[in-house]
């Protein structure tokens, strides 16, 4: 299909009366721009972002109708730029896709060519969609945390571990050699977690009653955590000396209390994680770690598939802390 009067299936949600309400809409091809791209979904993902993004977060999406998915792979049908030519598989993730720029939770998506990494060999669509932006803030996460933080150094703790970028830094780490301990509130998860490769699971509960001390006893190398809160100020307070944590989400919450002391007296680094606005040389350098070295044997067992119909579902169970490992959206039949 060609940009210009054909129609398509999206994911949209309205803004009725201060209510967001979502529902399959047939929606017409706009004509392409200069340097822009049109792809065909064939898998998108759920991630955190679009569950905000489906219910009206408007520090995500501004103005609605919208469609929302941060995340998309597909083939490209048309190209306004030299970078792709009709027939190249990518992936387009991060950037606007999915906020203020309609995403991938459609058959369809033109974007600017310059948001589009050319799939890399070794990975099929739909393992780069049971990554998406999960995987690539994982990915992120452990590149930075690995500069400084080694194997031996000692034991690194996750949190949100059930997540979905939980799940692939446990993977990740785990498969590059690192001792990983896992928080969940999940107690029925312990199994899942210890077959995803982490070796010692951490109930919320107890680490989010720690004492309220500025400085607490290092028990970790390093950690990567997606839920920010009083989970993160724990973390921090109990990471060893020269030790790194790397914060990326903030389901828990967004607000930190700390007082300088971990980083003053142990040396301790903060590394933020922004996969959004993370540049193209870094970003491809991960999508090709993730296809080869860091890919985890049980990547296929991480993941849950349903289409368009089945998203409001899934978005309410995402709300709620409900949901395990990744969902992919397929567009195909
Ligand atoms: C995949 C990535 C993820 O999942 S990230 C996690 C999901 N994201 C969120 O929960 C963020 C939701 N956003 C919000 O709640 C609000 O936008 C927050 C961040 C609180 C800021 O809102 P508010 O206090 O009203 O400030 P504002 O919109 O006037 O902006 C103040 C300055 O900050 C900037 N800002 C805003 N958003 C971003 C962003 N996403 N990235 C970088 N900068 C941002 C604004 O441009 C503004 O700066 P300036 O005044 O324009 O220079
Ligand atoms: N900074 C970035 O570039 C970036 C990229 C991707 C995701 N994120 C953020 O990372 C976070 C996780 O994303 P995800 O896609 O893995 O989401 P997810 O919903 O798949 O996973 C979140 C995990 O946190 C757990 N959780 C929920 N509420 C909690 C609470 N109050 N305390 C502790 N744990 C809680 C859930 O049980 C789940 O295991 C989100 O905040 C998301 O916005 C940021």
């Amino acid at each position: 299909m060609k940009s210009g009067k054909h129609t398509f299936k999206a994911f949209r949600v309205e803004e009725v009366e201060g209510n967001f309400i979502c529902s399959i809409k047939d929606i017409e091809l706009n004509p392409l721009k200069d340097n822009e791209i049109l792809v065909r979904v064939y898998y998108s993902s759920l991630n955190y972002k679009d569950a905000l993004s489906a219910t009206g977060n408007k520090g995500v999406t501004k103005t609605y109708p919208h469609t929302p998915g941060i995340d998309a792979v597909g083939i490209v049908q048309e190209s306004n730029s030299n970078k792709f030519i009709p027939g190249d598989p990518v992936i387009v993730t991060s950037y606007d896709l999915g906020m203020n720029t309609d995403g991938g939770f459609a058959e369809y998506i033109h974007v600017p060519a310059d948001w589009a990494v050319r799939l890399p060999e070794g990975l099929s669509m739909k393992e780069a969609m049971i990554y998406g932006t999960a995987g690539l803030t994982a990915g992120i996460s452990v590149l930075r945390l690995a500069e400084l933080v080694k194997p031996n150094d000692g034991k690194i703790i996750v949190s949100g571990a059930t997540g979905g970028v939980g799940t692939l830094t446990i993977s990740i780490l785990s498969k590059i050699g690192y001792s990983v301990s896992a928080i969940t509130g999940k107690q029925t998860e312990k199994d899942f977690l210890i077959q995803l490769g982490a070796n010692e699971i951490i109930p919320r509960s107890e680490i989010e009653n720690f004492d309220k001390k500025p400085l607490l006893k290092p028990m970790f190398a390093g950690a990567v955590d997606t839920v920010g809160g009083t989970i993160l100020e724990n973390i921090i307070k109990s990471t060893q000396p020269m030790g790194v944590v790397t914060c990326c989400g903030n389901v828990a919450s967004p607000k930190l209390e700390l007082t300088v002391f971990p980083f003053i007296l142990r040396g301790i680094s903060l590394i933020g994680i922004d996969s959004q606005s993370y540049p193209m040389k870094y970003r491809e350098i991960v999508w090709n770690k993730l296809a080869n070295e860091w890919k985890p044997e049980n990547l296929h067992s991480l993941y849950k598939e349903i289409k368009l119909d089945d998203l409001q579902h899934h978005i309410n169970l995402m709300l709620n802390g409900k949901l395990k490992g990744r969902i992919v959206v397929s567009l195909v039949d």
